[in-house]
């Protein structure tokens, strides 16, 4: 595949976004592009809506594994980009059109010139959310290729083009969904007296959490709590029975995690007994922590340099990745590939640039020929 077209495969995967486990013309489209390589090296096996495409080594001893994920966010596009999604209310505004680009870039490389080693490329489902990794490894599925470690990227919208950046041990953190569903007792709005308001038991509830991080979590450790949805009520002057918190919590260590939602559990008692209502907690799904094994940051720092890129030590950051569970299971890692754009991830004008796409198919292929 030439430049432009991978930069049209880019276009088109823009166009159809599609959210966790529901990435059926992803999957379709993927797959025509594969079926279009060249076949005589490649074994292709399906999984949900995934696909894993084994590439045979010429005289393998080892296979390396390459992850990239799918799916897309429930936000409107507002980029006005003439490929702009054509799935009302989703859009790939964490860079995965980018990423499955460039994977299929890397595939039809080694397709047309295999190394001695297998390489296995994982298109994951479900990264955004419920997470596709965990039940990936759940299945055994992987088991029989015996990967010897695997690797992944992440655009960078802060970072210009040409620059790499990755860091050994944690690199994203551990996180947690957080939903949490108040009840109380509705009623008209001039007898406040008379009701049990979650409009105001919720709000209290979103400032007080705050402290759990300013005032429970050590100082020299970091946690983040952020509620970024809050639905309640249905008329003005009707007080709401019932109010649900959406939200998410992250921590750079697992012990963290559950010192928080221990926190979170008691402030939970205090507030059903202070407002007189209940509230129930759901965590939905939690990520692993992407910790980058040191030998191979520094082995790909030194192939970025000789390739004329920029490379930088990367902070750790409060994201999440579900690809932290595959360096639970296997030594690898993650890093970042700038794609320079104004607006950053999870924003509905995210706008990368493709020159990006070039950038992370050379260095993926250069870092897998080296091993
Ligand atoms: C790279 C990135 O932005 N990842 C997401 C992962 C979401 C995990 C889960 N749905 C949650 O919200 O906790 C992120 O938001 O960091």
């Amino acid at each position: 595949m030439n430049t432009d077209q991978l930069l049209q495969v880019r276009k088109d995967l823009h166009q159809i976004p599609e959210l966790g486990f529901q990435e059926f013309k992803t999957q379709e489209y993927l797959l025509n592009v594969i079926k279009n390589m060249d076949q005589s090296n490649l074994e292709i096996e399906q999984w949900k809506t995934g696909i894993f495409v084994l590439v045979k080594g010429k005289n393998p001893s080892r296979t390396i594994g390459y992850r990239t994920d799918m799916d897309g966010l429930p936000i409107q596009e507002q980029t006005g980009l003439p490929y702009t999604s054509i799935h009302p209310s989703n859009m790939h505004a964490c860079g995965h059109d980018l990423h499955m680009t460039i994977a299929l870039g890397v595939l039809d490389r080694l397709a047309h010139n295999p190394i001695e080693e297998n390489v296995l490329i994982v298109f994951q489902p479900a990264e955004e959310g419920p997470g596709g990794a965990e039940p990936i490894l759940a299945s055994k599925l992987l088991d029989k290729w015996q990967l010897d470690m695997i690797f992944a990227l992440h655009i960078a919208p802060e970072l210009p083009v040409g620059t790499i950046s990755c860091r050994s041990g944690i690199l994203f953190a551990n996180t947690s969904e957080l939903y949490l569903d108040f009840t109380g007792k509705g009623g008209h709005a001039a007898y406040p007296h008379l009701t049990k308001d979650m409009i105001v038991t919720a709000s209290a509830f979103v400032t007080q959490l705050q402290q759990i991080i300013s005032r429970r979590v050590d100082p020299l450790d970091s946690g983040v709590i952020t509620i970024g949805k809050m639905t309640a009520g249905s008329v003005q002057n009707i007080i709401a029975e019932t109010a649900r918190l959406e939200g998410t919590i992250r921590t750079l260590k697992p012990e963290t995690m559950n010192q928080i939602k221990n926190q979170l559990e008691q402030f939970i008692k205090g507030f059903e007994i202070s407002a007189d209502c209940k509230i129930d907690v759901d965590y939905g799904a939690n990520y692993y922590q992407v910790e980058n094994t040191d030998r191979y940051v520094k082995q790909f720092s030194n192939v970025v340099t000789s390739l004329g890129y920029s490379y930088i030590d990367a902070n750790p950051a409060m994201t999440g990745e579900d690809f932290g569970y595959f360096l639970k299971e296997y030594p690898g890692f993650m890093f970042w590939l700038g794609v320079d754009s104004a607006y950053g991830l999870h924003h509905s004008m995210l706008n990368p640039k493709e020159g990006a796409i070039e950038v992370g198919v050379n260095s993926v292929v250069e870092m897998i020929r080296s091993l």
